[in-house]
């Protein structure tokens, strides 16, 4: 079922994202949470870093696994997931840094990387809410279109048009990795809620094609329809064609 709140600008958008995750950890302080990178969830983050220095949350007892890592980029790496997380989150709160998981994308085996991410969630059970951003493309994590999706955490090979939107924080895309570590669309259905977030018109006709359109493999965010318990966080504009 999807409950889809469209907010009115950037701080409320912020502050819903942010408001959902406090309260889950209000009420389950040990909960698994999904996290997610892009542009989208900054502010959210930011938002949760207020809360938790107001005393409204703590992270003490939660723990993490983030959807993806670039293949090739060690955890100092500016553009590591790692790092960001770590920067945009993680240092700023009370979570445990041993309780955080982001792929690592500096194995030399990262096939034994990914099984290995894989075994971890399986051991940690059901992730209690996934947060999601949204590629132009429909993918979620870096589940890219295809004619198959992959269940389990894997690699892919990242499409051109994402490895060009990701470019802007690169030198240059020859520097964007190939490849990347990702959480599997099986494992991202099986969380028990989801929380999808996009903003902005550049995402509007993905977000009407993820929520209105057909169920396909050719758009993994389709598949968030078939899962019972999805919120959607949109602003006015990524909403436009709804
Ligand atoms: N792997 C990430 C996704 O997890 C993210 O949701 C998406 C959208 O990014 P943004 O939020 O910057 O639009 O692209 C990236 O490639």
């Amino acid at each position: 079922m999807l409950n889809i709140i469209k907010v009115k600008d950037e701080q409320q958008f912020n502050e819903t994202g942010a408001g959902i995750i406090a309260s889950l950890l209000q009420s389950n302080p040990r909960a698994i949470l999904g996290l997610a990178t892009g542009s989208t969830p900054v502010g959210v983050y930011g938002k949760l870093i207020e809360l938790y220095r107001e005393g409204v949350v703590s992270f003490k007892q939660a723990s993490s696994f983030n959807l993806d890592e670039y293949i090739g980029l060690d955890e100092q790496h500016p553009e590591s997931y790692r790092r960001f997380m770590n920067e945009k989150l993680f240092n700023h709160i009370d979570i445990l840094p041993e309780n955080t998981h982001v792929p690592s994308g500096s194995s030399s085996d990262p096939e034994q990387a990914a099984a290995e991410y894989n075994r971890l969630l399986e051991q940690a059970g059901q992730i209690d809410l996934q947060l999601l951003g949204l590629g132009h493309n429909g993918h979620i994590g870096f589940n890219e279109p295809a004619e198959e999706l992959t269940g389990p955490t894997h690699i892919v090979k990242l499409e051109e048009r994402t490895r060009q939107a990701n470019a802007r924080y690169f030198p240059s895309i020859d520097e964007v990795p190939t490849h990347a570590i990702t959480m599997g669309i099986g494992t991202i259905l099986q969380a028990k809620q989801i929380l999808l977030m996009a903003k902005g018109a550049d995402k509007a006709e993905v977000v009407a094609r993820a929520l209105r359109g057909p169920i396909t493999t050719q758009c993994p965010a389709s598949l968030l329809q078939t899962h019972p318990n999805v919120v959607v966080v949109l602003d006015q504009a990524a909403g436009g064609l709804l």
